[in-house]
């Protein structure tokens, strides 16, 4: 099956030597959304530009609706709509006018009942005779949203939607993008907020340091977040697992003076009554024991932090 945006081995190596993508692959279907994860310099930026043409790759190739952003460039263009991080509007400006302009842009013949359709929708309709320095950070952003959705893009990409704004309109961001993935609208958005990825998200991509880690379907991604562990502090120190624990899902750190228990908090039985009695026989004694939720947020900071290690030892 072919998807809507296809990413092939992409890199890229902005002068002055940096590599900013180490060969991403990957496959988003027609109206998927789609978050990715990362911090702040893992390329996330660097790859929606490539997609949307704005940013030339120094190898592999994206296209988007079967179209090559490169050797194809006006039809891969037309399919998208960017809503930059960046507020980069006209300040003297009419609202209206910067949305319609923005759709003469992309070659689209003037259609105000359209624009009159996004602006309302946006909540911007009474504001859409004024000039955007007129306008508060969030109506801002606002207007980066219809412009986006001007010449009816089939793929949008939100470079962090809702970087300060406020909860509600934060809200009403979401439920946008809900309505458009209504319409058929694949929609990739760049976030650091992981309760936004888990609000929203069909699939979540992790990226750092210019590779794609992990790319997994939510719902399985909650599923190891049912997952919780216990800690059980020891008396003493074990140099290994004894053999009897050797079913338990169990790890020895803090130099063999603790025990992590991971348990899935969905299952019938946890284990946790059974392992204290293996404990006890083995002679084991707790001197403490806490137990604590698996979180996306510990998910994500694992993944990076393990890589970054990697990557410090390579
Ligand atoms: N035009 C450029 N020239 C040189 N280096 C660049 C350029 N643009 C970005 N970079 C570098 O590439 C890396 C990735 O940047 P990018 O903006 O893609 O990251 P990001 O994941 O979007 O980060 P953030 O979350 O901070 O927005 C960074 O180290 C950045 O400094």
């Amino acid at each position: 099956m072919t998807g809507m945006v296809e990413i092939d081995d992409v890199r890229k190596i902005y002068d002055g030597g940096f590599e900013a993508l180490k060969g991403v692959t990957l496959t988003i279907e027609k109206g998927e959304i789609l978050a990715l994860l990362g911090p702040n310099g893992a390329g996330k930026t660097t790859l929606i530009s490539t997609i949307c043409g704005l940013v030339t790759p120094t190898g592999g190739h994206v296209r988007v609706g079967g179209h090559d952003v490169i050797t194809d460039y006006r039809a891969a263009r037309t399919m998208v709509g960017l809503v930059p991080q960046e507020i980069n509007l006209e300040p003297f400006e009419k609202v209206i006018n910067t949305v319609r302009y923005s759709r003469g842009l992309f070659g689209k013949p003037r259609d105000d009942a359209r624009i009159e359709q996004i602006l309302r929708r946006l909540s911007l309709w009474d504001k859409r005779n004024s000039a955007i320095r007129e306008l508060s950070g969030g109506m801002k952003r606002r207007v980066l949203i219809a412009k986006a959705l001007s010449h009816d893009p089939r793929v949008l990409f939100l470079d962090e939607p809702t970087a300060g704004v406020d909860v509600e309109l934060r809200r009403d961001m979401w439920e946008i993008v809900e309505e458009l993935r209504a319409d058929g609208v694949t929609i990739i958005l760049t976030t650091h907020y992981i309760e936004e990825a888990e609000a929203i998200a069909d699939r979540i991509g992790v990226i750092s340091g210019g590779q794609l880690l992990l790319v997994e379907e939510k719902d399985a991604l909650m599923q190891r977040l049912g997952q919780k562990q216990l800690c059980i502090e020891l008396q003493q120190s074990l140099s290994e697992l004894p053999e009897a624990l050797a079913d338990f899902d169990l790890d020895l750190c803090d130099d063999g003076a603790s025990l992590v228990y991971t348990y899935d908090t969905a299952a019938e039985r946890t284990g946790i009554a059974r392992l204290i009695a293996a404990l006890t026989a083995e002679g084991l004694s707790v001197r403490d024991i806490q137990t604590r939720q698996k979180s996306l947020e510990d998910i994500f900071v694992d993944l990076v932090h393990n890589t970054g290690n990697k990557e410090d030892a390579a």
